[in-house]
């Protein structure tokens, strides 16, 4: 099952940048575990916003709440999450291959 996720950063005002910098480190190396799984199919930053969209291909809700809810960031994040059907008029399959 697809998942689109919009994940928003909200660092608090006090947190000082090496913190900011260890969770930066901590969650590409978790995100790019995910990636390299196959889990987490992409990551795009949204513009001029501390935000990205990514996509997960998961059996279902509770596996991405556990996926999500992993994130080093998490407790910082604000996470809107879209199912995802396939359309009548894609013309690839890509994305529901595996
Ligand atoms: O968007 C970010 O920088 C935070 C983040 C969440 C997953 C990821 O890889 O980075």
């Amino acid at each position: 099952m697809l998942f689109l996720a919009r994940m928003d950063v909200i660092f608090p005002e006090s947190m000082d940048s090496a913190t900011k910098a260890d969770f930066q480190v901590r969650e590409k190396e978790y995100s790019g575990n995910l990636q390299r799984q196959g889990i987490m199919k992409g990551i795009w930053r949204v513009v001029g916003e501390y935000a990205n969209y990514s996509i997960f291909d998961v059996d279902g809700h509770d596996e991405l709440h556990e996926i999500l809810s992993g994130f080093p960031m998490f407790p910082y994040m604000d996470v809107k999450v879209t199912p995802l059907a396939k359309h009548p008029n894609a013309t690839s399959d890509d994305f529901f291959a595996g």
